[in-house]
């Protein structure tokens, strides 16, 4: 038996730069990974057994099987049991965590004995934020996720908030809304030199998302939600295309705000930096 954790994302930093040819969007961010994980089971099995505690259609694990499968001349089956703890369509990058982890969980159970370029290979062909979640190691993505810079530096959120809304949102819906801003360079790498110096305040009022206004665009009640928080006094943050807002360093006076300020059919969950 093989276990393999899949952890969830969030952007401290999303710009997007423009738009590609291939009809993606050409992004530019800084991302964290996050304890909050699902987790992975691969057993003996014949052909593809997959089961999971919630349903997702065309569920991109059994994508990975068969590309891996076939590409690799794998007589032998698996089964998979997924156990999903990250919210879907939250802006958190679950799906592509789950493919980096199915990529490393086969890689392991049929001992293919890949090594890092065909990884590499594999994952960003797969799916978007893939490499990065690969590694779950701080870093700076740019493209659709496909070149990675990591990050060295002592920053470490040990209090991240997140709250999940009620609704989701489909990338795809969201990367219509887009708005183009144009960005000074500046402004990215002192967000990254304030991570690599660890200068937390500095960072943390620089944190910007260019998918904020997409979301508002698609989910008018999230523009309302953010409009109360700022109003008092608390700092939301999106994380990806959305739909999970987060805050960094709650204290419990700002938690308990956040409580009340809260629907009851969102849900607030506390987690930390990988
Ligand atoms: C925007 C990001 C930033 O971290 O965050 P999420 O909020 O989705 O996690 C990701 O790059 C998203 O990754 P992911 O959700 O896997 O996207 P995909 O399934 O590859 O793409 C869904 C659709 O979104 C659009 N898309 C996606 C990524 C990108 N760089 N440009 C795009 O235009 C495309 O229309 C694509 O068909
Ligand atoms: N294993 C998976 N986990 C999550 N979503 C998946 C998975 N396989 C396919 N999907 C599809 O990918 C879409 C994006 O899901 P997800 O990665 O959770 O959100 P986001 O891209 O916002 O982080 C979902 O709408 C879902 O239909």
């Amino acid at each position: 038996m093989i276990r393999e954790h899949a952890y969830a994302k969030i952007n401290l930093a999303l710009e997007i730069v423009r738009k590609r040819d291939d009809g993606y969007h050409e992004l530019k961010s800084l991302m964290i990974p996050i304890e909050l994980k699902d987790e992975l089971i691969f057993t003996k099995g014949v052909g593809l057994n997959f089961a999971s505690n919630v349903a997702i259609a065309d569920n991109s694990i059994i994508k990975v099987y068969e590309v891996m499968k076939n590409r690799y001349n794998v007589k032998e089956g698996v089964s998979i049991s997924l156990i999903k703890e990250i919210p879907v369509g939250a802006g958190l990058g679950g799906g592509s965590a789950d493919i980096a982890a199915t990529i490393r969980g086969l890689n392991r159970f049929w001992q293919l004995n890949l090594d890092s370029k065909e990884m590499r290979k594999l994952s960003i062909e797969l799916g978007s934020d893939t490499l990065f979640c690969l590694y779950n190691s701080p870093a700076i993505i740019t493209g659709r996720g496909e070149y990675i810079e990591f990050i060295n530096s002592e920053m470490k959120f040990e209090h991240i908030t997140l709250v999940v809304p009620n609704y989701q949102t489909s990338t795809k819906e969201a990367f219509k809304h887009v708005t183009f801003y144009q960005h000074d360079n500046e402004k990215f790498e002192q967000i990254k030199k304030s991570f690599i110096e660890n200068k937390r305040d500095d960072l943390k009022d620089a944190l910007y998302n260019d998918m904020l206004d997409a979301n508002f665009i698609l989910h008018n009640e999230s523009r309302l939600y953010f409009k109360a928080l700022q109003t008092q006094g608390l700092k939301p943050h999106l994380s990806g295309s959305g739909s999970v807002i987060y805050f960094l360093d709650l204290n419990q006076d700002e938690l308990e705000r956040l409580r009340e300020l809260t629907p009851s059919n969102y849900q607030i969950i506390k987690t930390k930096q990988l």
